[in-house]
């Protein structure tokens, strides 16, 4: 058997997912599909949800699917947006932020990985931000893009492009884990989170030799991940 398909077979390491996606459906169908598929792979694996709150577009398709599967749902909404004609009811617990800053920072703090459907500047701006504070080691969790009918080709694209011209490094670029579909998304970032383990482990015992502070702490914060944010580890070996 594929090491691949052995390890998307473990449990889940993640217990909470905060997922970015448009406040709207967007046209093509095929993109509320990805978001159904989405929130029941969640529900499979037992991982709760974490996201924007409401129940407009896309936001309101995987919350639901979250939320009558079973799994908790916590939304994570701005006062001035808590008005139920701008996003809508949200199901689940919902948590009042003061502003857009504090939501963004509770929702990372919440998530043990985030993943982004597709989606308009507010999902855009939610994962670039996600995937800079991972390169600047704020936090080291794995970064997920569920590329449905290549919607995100051109960024990937363009990120490319920003290595090839030196603007991003190639081990930043590697930060973005990307997939067509909600299955082999979720199989590569646990395949993702698991490999980092695999190789802390190897290094550690195999090889005795050295491990760098960081690995240590990124261990520790695996370990305890869904605790993470009160820490604010600084991991940049990941
Ligand atoms: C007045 C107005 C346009 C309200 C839209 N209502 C919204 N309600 C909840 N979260 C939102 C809203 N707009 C943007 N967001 C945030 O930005 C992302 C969606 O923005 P967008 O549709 O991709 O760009 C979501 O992940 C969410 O966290």
């Amino acid at each position: 058997m594929e090491i691949e398909q052995q390890l998307s077979m473990i449990k889940s390491r993640f217990k909470r997912i905060c997922v970015y996606c448009g406040s709207t459906p967007g046209k093509n169908p095929s993109y509320q599909i990805a978001a159904i598929q989405l929130g029941k792979q969640l529900v499979e694996r037992n991982i709760d949800l974490v996201y924007g709150g409401g129940s407009i577009g896309l936001m309101g398709r995987i919350s639901q699917v979250v939320y009558d599967g079973g799994r908790h749902v916590l939304g994570v909404i701005p006062k001035t947006l808590m008005l139920r004609e701008i996003t809508g009811e949200t199901v689940g617990e919902v948590r009042a932020v003061s502003d857009m800053h504090q939501r963004k920072a509770e929702m990372a703090r919440q998530a043990d990985a985030f993943i982004a459907l597709p989606g308009g500047y507010g999902t855009l701006e939610e994962l670039l931000e996600i995937i800079t504070w991972a390169q600047l080691g704020i936090h080291d969790k794995p970064v997920g893009l569920l590329n449905v009918d290549g919607y995100y080709n051109s960024l990937l694209a363009f990120m490319d492009k920003a290595v090839d011209e030196g603007f991003v490094t190639p081990a930043a670029r590697h930060i973005i884990v990307s997939a067509h579909t909600a299955q082999d998304l979720m199989c590569k970032l646990e395949v993702h989170f698991q490999l980092f383990f695999i190789l802390i482990v190897h290094y550690y015992y195999q090889c005795s030799i050295f491990i760098p502070r960081t690995f240590n702490t990124c261990t520790s914060n695996y370990r305890s991940a869904h605790d993470w944010g009160t820490t604010h580890t600084v991991c940049s070996n990941y």
